[in-house]
């Protein structure tokens, strides 16, 4: 077998994805996310002009020294549009070769390790009574796991908070990136109310998460855990800004909330440090932005030395594509923790259409031969690329911020 052609697909179906196709002269064809929210035309540039022309006579089984070639011939090492275009060929490429052994794609990762993949989903509000209640119809739906987040009082534009009527929660906007304030104090006197009504209103009986988006510096982080620990966390995401790896010490050092952290890294070396050095408890890197199936499995397999599990970042900017090879990563991997689940919308649903289900409170990638997921050119023609950003944040005094 040997591959033929490979298009990039630009799609917005009321947000942006970017999709790699990679078509074989045997007539199958395989198909990787490679969304970038906010930079998607620089993956998209990068698969058209780099390295497309580089995958043409290939033998697709060659998944390993394919990633290699990419990996190691570009010179130019990690980051988020090598490491996410080097996915994209990836998880296509593992596509094609469970296409072609006729088997869906957790088969050929070590079989099933589990019957279903425990996934969260995103309760937002702008109050607390808001947010309390739309965490109880996540609940009714059957999910065992929910993220809440809220807004504050006082502080306009918080992350995790959709605008406006309606629990829809997307941040990206057209136009320029939205500025939002933020205010470190009034966050973390208000978080420990949140979490003490939601228990008090649901109970302790499911898993509580939540993200701080990279807003405090490490002793904030501490007082945040500690002050959260009656309120018996899943996890407290992304506390700190994370190219620092070695200030995760520090709050380790205070709280026993357990931390999550990862979607914004791309590598293993990214991560290396944070799971030996054992500063965190689940590893959030994605199959779209940490460089496919193949690396990402590398990434499971060294955090199973340091009882550090899965926790894979899932949001609506990461495109069906890849969640549906997450949910076959996620069904195999051994030292599974959790998934992310935000539901897309009817229209992306339909362009894409996919094999994945979800039934209380579990999902389930299908049986399809491949990942299950599937892309509709002719649907995707009619939404074409609408350029958005994520927003950024500034403190009151207009000092620019994490967001
Ligand atoms: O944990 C999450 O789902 C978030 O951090 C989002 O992925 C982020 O806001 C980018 O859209
Ligand atoms: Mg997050």
């Amino acid at each position: 077998m040997k591959i033929q052609s490979a298009s990039v697909i630009v799609t917005s179906p009321g947000r942006n994805f970017v999709t790699l196709k990679i078509v074989t002269d045997e007539g199958l064809y395989g198909i990787g996310d490679a969304t970038l929210n906010g930079r998607e035309l620089a993956v998209a540039a990068y698969l058209n002009e780099h390295v497309i022309p580089c995958l043409i006579g290939r033998d697709p089984h060659q998944i390993e020294d394919i990633w290699q070639y990419l990996y190691k011939g570009a010179y130019w090492r990690r980051g988020p549009v090598t490491m996410s275009a080097i996915a994209a060929v990836d998880t296509a490429l593992w596509d094609i070769k469970a296409k072609a052994a006729n088997m869906p794609l957790y088969q050929l990762l070590g079989g099933k390790s589990r019957t279903g993949v425990m996934v969260y989903a995103h309760a937002n509000g702008r109050d607390v009574p808001e947010t309390v209640d739309r965490v109880g119809a996540y609940l009714e739906k059957g999910y065992k796991a929910v993220r809440a987040q809220s807004g504050i009082p006082g502080v306009a534009g918080v992350y995790g908070v959709a605008k406006g009527k309606g629990a829809f929660y997307e941040p990206a906007t057209r136009g320029l990136p939205e500025e939002s304030v933020w205010s470190t104090e009034a966050y973390l006197d208000f978080a420990p109310q949140l979490f003490e009504a939601v228990r008090v209103a649901h109970g302790m009986n499911f898993h509580l998460l939540h993200d701080v988006h990279h807003r405090l510096t490490p002793i904030e982080a501490a007082r945040l855990g500690k002050s959260l620990e009656p309120y018996r966390l899943f996890w407290m995401e992304d506390p700190v800004p994370v190219e620092n790896q070695e200030s995760f010490r520090l709050i380790r050092q205070h709280t026993t909330t357990p931390l999550a952290v990862g979607e914004v890294l791309n590598s293993i070396w990214d991560c290396k440090d944070l799971i030996e050095e054992q500063l965190i408890d689940y590893i959030r890197t994605s199959v779209v932005h940490a460089g496919g199936i193949t690396h990402l499995r590398r990434i499971a397999d060294l955090a199973s030395l340091y009882h550090v599990r899965t926790g894979c970042h899932g949001a609506t900017d990461l495109s069906p594509v890849c969640m549906g090879a997450a949910l076959h990563f996620d069904l195999w991997v051994p030292n599974f923790g959790v998934q992310e689940h935000m539901e897309h919308n009817p229209e992306t649903d339909a362009v894409f259409p996919h094999a994945y289900s979800f039934k209380d409170g579990y999902m389930h990638p299908g049986e399809t031969p491949g990942h299950g997921v599937d892309i509709d050119e002719e649907l995707a023609a009619k939404y074409p690329y609408n350029p958005a950003y994520l927003p950024v944040a500034r403190l009151a005094d207009g000092t620019l911020w994490s967001w």
